[in-house]
C-alpha cells in the first residue's frame, strides 16, 4: 500500500490529508498522530481547534484530538495526559482514506516511563464517520501499566445551546472540579453552564453530542474503554490558557472515550490491547 503523501502545516508539521469518496475529509497531523480536522460529506467542520494553537513539540496542539498516553490526565506519575501527544510519529501505511503512524518511546521518555511499547495509531475516514484505534504492544519483559483517551473537541455553535447525552439517567461520576469526590446526574445529559470535569466510570459506549443550534448529533461509540471524560474548562480556565482563543470555550465540548479511573491496564510482556472511538455523524 503507498505511503500517503504528507503536507505541510502550520510551523513547518506535517500532516496527512485523508478523503473519502462521498467527500468527507479529515488531517492528522504526525506531532502526537493528532486529528485536528473531521469535515462531513458536505464539508462542515465537525472538530474545534484553537486559533492560537501551538503545533509543535513539545506542546500538544489545542484541539482537534489529543491523544492522551500512556497516562491519562494526572492519574499517574507523568506529565498531564502523558507525553504520546507531544511526540513525532512516524507513517506506516495509509491509503486515501486511512494512515497508521507509529511511535516507540526514546531513551528520555523511558527514563519518566521504564517500559519498551510500541504503539500505532490508525485513523480512518468514512461517508460521515471517523474511526480512530490505539493499539499498544508491550515489547518490554515486565507488565506495563497505562491509562489513556481520545481527548476529542467537538466543535458547537454555542455551548448554552449544546448538550452530551450519555443515554442512561442518573449516572455517577467523578468530579475533578472537587477532588473527584463522587457526584451524580439527575437526568441523562450533561449541559454545560461552568467549569466541568468529569470522570464516567464504566460509561455507557454510545455518547451523543448535540449541536442544537446546528441541529446537528454526532454519535461517540467507543470500543475497549470503559470510560468516558466529558470537560469544558468554561471562562476563566480557558480564557487563562495561552494557546486557547478568547471565549473560544464557547464552541466546543469534550467527551472523551478513556481507560481512566477504570485503569490503569497492566499489560503484560509480549501482549497487545486495543481501544476503539468511532464518530459518527447522525443528522
Ligand atoms: O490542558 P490539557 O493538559 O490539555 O488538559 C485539559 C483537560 O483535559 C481533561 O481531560 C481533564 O479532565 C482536565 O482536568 C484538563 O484540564
Amino acid at each position: 500500500m503507498a505511503s500517503p503523501k504528507t503536507v505541510e502545516g502550520p510551523e513547518g508539521q506535517q500532516k496527512v490529508v485523508l478523503t473519502s469518496s462521498s467527500g468527507a475529509s479529515a488531517e492528522v497531523f504526525l506531532h502526537g498522530a493528532h486529528v485536528t480536522s473531521w469535515k462531513s460529506n458536505k464539508g462542515e467542520e465537525l472538530l474545534f481547534m484553537s486559533n492560537k494553537a501551538i503545533y509543535a513539540p513539545p506542546k500538544a496542539i489545542r484541539g482537534g484530538i489529543p491523544i492522551c498516553f500512556p497516562q491519562f490526565g494526572v492519574l499517574g506519575p507523568l506529565g498531564q495526559h502523558g507525553f504520546a501527544r507531544n511526540s513525532m510519529f512516524e507513517i506506516v501505511e495509509g491509503s486515501g482514506e486511512s494512515v497508521t503512524l507509529s511511535f516507540r518511546p526514546s531513551a528520555e521518555q523511558q527514563k519518566q516511563f521504564p517500559h519498551q511499547f510500541h504503539l500505532l495509531i490508525t485513523v480512518q475516514i468514512g461517508s460521515d464517520r471517523l474511526t480512530q484505534t490505539l493499539q499498544v504492544q508491550n515489547e518490554g519483559s515486565e507488565p506495563m501499566p497505562f491509562t489513556t483517551a481520545f481527548h476529542t473537541y467537538f466543535l458547537v455553535s454555542d455551548v448554552d445551546n449544546a448538550h452530551a447525552d450519555l443515554g442512561t439517567s442518573g449516572l455517577t461520576y467523578q468530579d475533578n472540579t472537587k477532588g473527584r469526590a463522587e457526584s451524580k446526574l439527575s437526568g441523562s445529559s450533561v449541559k454545560f453552564q461552568q467549569e466541568f470535569d468529569a470522570i464516567f466510570v464504566g460509561a455507557p459506549d454510545t455518547i451523543k453530542v448535540v449541536d442544537e443550534k446546528a441541529g446537528r448529533t454526532i454519535s461517540v461509540r467507543k470500543e475497549g474503554l470503559p470510560d468516558a471524560v466529558l470537560w469544558n474548562p468554561w471562562a476563566d480556565k480557558a480564557n487563562g490558557m495561552a494557546d486557547m482563543g478568547h471565549d473560544q470555550y464557547r464552541n466546543f465540548l469534550c467527551v472523551e472515550p478513556a481507560v481512566a479511573a477504570s485503569g490503569p491496564i497492566q499489560l503484560e510482556s509480549g501482549k497487545s490491547w486495543s481501544g476503539t472511538q468511532i464518530l459518527s455523524l447522525d443528522s
